[in-house]
């Protein structure tokens, strides 16, 4: 990577890591990677093309032609698959169901992989934070910052739960528990590996989590220029 700093923020669906990671974002003045986004907007390319995610052949040829663009403004936040905005589509209940069928596809992993990491280097900003499953470990793994948000999953059911209002909990609950256990199939981002700081957030408030997530940035940026 470049001379932009890169913070790697990871963890399991709804632990707070894009709404911690946008906030932590605007009061360092840092760009903002949300690359969760990137999944689901393949996974609504596929859909949108009347194909299925569980069917490999079919991902990997909408990711041959997948004309992708986000935004790394934390204060502007949009999601773009060729002219077609997406922002709120991909945040619907059939493209979470729907998600982890692309995601454990490993040309898909490396297609994004790389654009997540040419992403941040241009960056006009000192910084990015880039949040997911697999940063901390394979997207940055040298990032100075590393840092692993979690919260107990009854605690993320909850929060998830508020958002969804027309949504029953325990469904809510039991797709979050269907989702990471697809997903940690294919990374661990339930445990945090060596280096990987770990902020527990089920007690934290939204603004304690975000004091404790920038408390680790400062005394590992810090750290790394020796003072
Ligand atoms: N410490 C906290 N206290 C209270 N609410 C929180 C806290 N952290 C996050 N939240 C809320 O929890 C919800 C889920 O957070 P968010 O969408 O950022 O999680 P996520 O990890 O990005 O989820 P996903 O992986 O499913 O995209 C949001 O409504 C957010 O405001
Ligand atoms: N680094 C990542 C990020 C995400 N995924 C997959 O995308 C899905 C959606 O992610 P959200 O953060 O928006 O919930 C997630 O369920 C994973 O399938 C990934 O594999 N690696």
């Amino acid at each position: 990577m470049t001379d932009v700093t890169i913070i790697a923020i990871d963890g399991p669906a709804g632990s707070g890591k894009s709404s911690v990671s946008q906030q932590a974002a605007r009061a360092l003045g840092y760009g903002y990677l949300d690359t969760g986004a990137a999944y689901r907007a393949l996974a609504w390319h596929v859909l949108d093309q009347g194909a299925d995610t569980a069917d490999e052949a079919a991902v990997l040829a909408a990711a041959s032609d997948f004309h992708y663009a986000i935004s790394l403004d934390p204060d502007h936040y949009w999601v773009r698959v060729g002219d077609v905005d997406v922002t709120d589509a991909i945040r619907e209940p059939r493209i979470s169901d729907a998600v982890s069928g692309v995601a454990r596809v490993p040309a898909v992993r490396a297609q994004v992989g790389d654009l997540f990491r040419a992403l941040a280097a241009a960056s006009d900003r000192p910084g990015v934070i880039i949040e997911g499953r697999d940063i901390t470990t394979v997207v940055a793994p040298d990032a100075p910052v590393r840092i692993l948000l979690t919260a107990a999953p009854e605690t993320r059911a909850a929060r998830r739960a508020a958002e969804l209002t027309d949504h029953d909990a325990a469904v809510v609950a039991r797709a979050l528990h269907k989702r990471d256990m697809s997903d940690s199939a294919v990374v661990d981002f339930l445990t945090a590996a060596p280096g990987v700081e770990v902020v527990d957030s089920t007690d934290l408030d939204f603004a304690q989590t975000i004091d404790a997530v920038l408390g680790v940035v400062h005394d590992k940026l810090e750290a790394a220029h020796g003072r």
